[in-house]
């Protein structure tokens, strides 16, 4: 039965006292963004969700979701819970900070971080293709040293995308096996492996962490964090001890200590070891988890349809030959590429349930009262699995972006994967740089498929915080 609190208010289940919505959620289905949908369903595009006593609007349109990410009333991210936990209790990094604190501390790292390979294509571009040349002589060898060129793809390439971000803050990489590098995947992988209705019970009952911690997932994160963090914490000292920062700073982590030099003097200064290493445990998390999942979709979607993995290469063979490795220039040529990359961000659903935001004032849309205080929880599962907007939702088809023309369509009908306003996700022009790269580059060396007498791959995605597909094998054959 549709419960409205007051006139204005969207609609939704009836809350119960104390818990709310929680256990109607629960009940929907085991995994939390199916069981949003079902109720998004019921109940139309922005549904009022109460959870504990924390108020929440459910969204399960693009159009809703761009309009309110888009609103300046609509910029901060609810804190409490593992977030406030990931923050050191400060209001400090990017991902998850406010206010005047997060504007400030976006702006320095946009502006610094262009002087290291961020945010200009050309740069940008230099850098991807260093790290690309690593992970081809990487994958070659493993090819060469395993039977039947059988390789497991778990996580595969998140050392390698975690290897960019290194490159931009400290200016140097990694090798693959590195112990302190995998210790750090482990910590980011925890972290998203949390389930995700724990995280949801901590945000709702902040207390439940202290009651049962690691049955939601609460002791599992909170490790996590601090394993990262003193990993960027140890990149930071690095750069410290090298003490060329003054004179001559060289990468993202000179310049954040050369700011804090400058500023030693203030005490309202911003540039902290503990803001240095939360912010790049965001930057980290948000930039090796993503796109790295997103790759081992595109092997795992191409490998099982071979049909759209060979009209890729033939674009590949058109525009670019196997000689020379692709530019970003090559993308404006390369439509049937975009379409796939387009279809793989909308098939994988990355950050599924989007980073939430909150109301910071009454305000109405459509007929709604969003109230201030309201949790604005995105659903990308409705947003990109809905039969009523994409036809055979399920189905991985790049031609759904392609007209008759063969030109790219429906583009925008996929951007809020990137969120959307002054908010919008921090490393999208590197995600769109790396990602048609990397995919080009890995289909021009190697052929992807199931491998002999094995079954078809699942497809149904890990539940975790940033979807990631289940591990699976696939045979790897270098292309002559
Ligand atoms: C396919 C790849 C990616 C996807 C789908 C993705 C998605 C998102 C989404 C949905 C948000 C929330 C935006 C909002 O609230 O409007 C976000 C935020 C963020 N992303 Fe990404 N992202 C990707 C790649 C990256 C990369 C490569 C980086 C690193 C350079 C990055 C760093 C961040 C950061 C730091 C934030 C927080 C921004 C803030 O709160 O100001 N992301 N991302």
């Amino acid at each position: 039965k549709s419960f409205r609190k007051s006139k204005n208010a969207p609609p939704g289940p009836m809350p119960l006292p104390f818990i709310g919505n929680l256990v109607y959620i629960a009940r929907q289905d085991p995994v939390n963004y199916k069981a949003m949908q079902k109720i998004s369903k019921k109940y139309g595009e922005v549904v009022s969700l109460k959870i504990g006593s924390m108020k929440n609007v459910l969204v399960s349109t693009c159009e809703a979701a761009r309009d309110l990410y888009s609103r300046p009333d609509c910029l901060n991210r609810p804190i409490n819970g593992a977030f406030w936990e990931r923050m050191l209790c400060q209001n400090i990094g990017m991902a998850f900070s406010y206010d005047e604190a997060w504007s400030s501390i976006r702006k320095f790292t946009s502006k610094s971080l262009r002087d290291y390979g961020f945010g200009n294509r050309n740069s940008m571009q230099k850098l991807i293709k260093q790290e690309l040349l690593e992970l081809v002589k990487y994958v070659e060898t493993k090819v060469d040293s395993s039977p039947g060129g059988v390789l497991y793809f778990d996580r595969f390439f998140q050392a390698s995308f975690l290897n960019l971000m290194s490159s931009m803050i400290t200016g140097e990489r990694q090798p693959y096996e590195d112990k302190e590098l995998q210790k750090l995947l482990k910590a980011s992988q925890k972290w998203f492996d949390a389930p995700p209705l724990g995280s949801l019970t901590v945000m709702a009952f902040p207390w439940t962490r202290f009651v049962c911690p690691k049955f939601l997932g609460y002791e599992q994160q909170i490790q996590a964090l601090r394993e990262m963090e003193n990993y960027t914490r140890g990149m930071l000292e690095k750069r410290r001890k090298q003490n060329t920062f003054l004179e001559k700073p060289t990468c993202f982590a000179d310049s954040f200590l050369k700011m804090a030099h400058d500023t030693a003097e203030d005490p309202a200064s911003i540039f902290t070891d503990d803001q240095f290493a939360v912010l790049c445990t965001d930057l980290i998390q948000g930039g090796s988890d993503t796109t790295s999942n997103l790759m081992s979709f595109a092997i795992l979607l191409l490998m099982v349809h071979q049909e759209v993995q060979e009209k890729v290469v033939n674009e590949i063979e058109e525009v670019i030959g196997f000689e020379r490795l692709p530019e970003s220039s090559d993308r404006d040529s390369m439509i049937y590429t975009q379409a796939v990359i387009l279809e793989l961000q909308r098939h994988a659903r990355l950050t599924v349930v989007m980073p939430p935001r909150q109301a910071t004032e009454d305000f109405y849309y459509k007929d709604n009262l969003i109230k201030k205080g309201t949790t604005i929880l995105v659903n990308l599962h409705s947003c990109f699995m809905d039969p009523d907007v994409w036809n055979d939702p399920e189905r991985f088809n790049p031609e759904r972006f392609l007209d008759d023309e063969r030109q790219l369509i429906n583009s925008e009908k996929i951007s809020i994967a990137f969120g959307a306003g002054r908010r919008i996700c921090f490393g999208e022009p590197m995600a769109k740089e790396s990602s048609f790269l990397y995919l080009v580059t890995l289909l021009q060396k190697f052929l992807f498929r199931i491998p002999p007498n094995h079954p078809s791959p699942d497809l149904e995605p890990a539940v975790a915080l940033i979807l990631a597909p289940k591990p699976f094998y696939a045979e790897v054959v270098r292309r002559k």
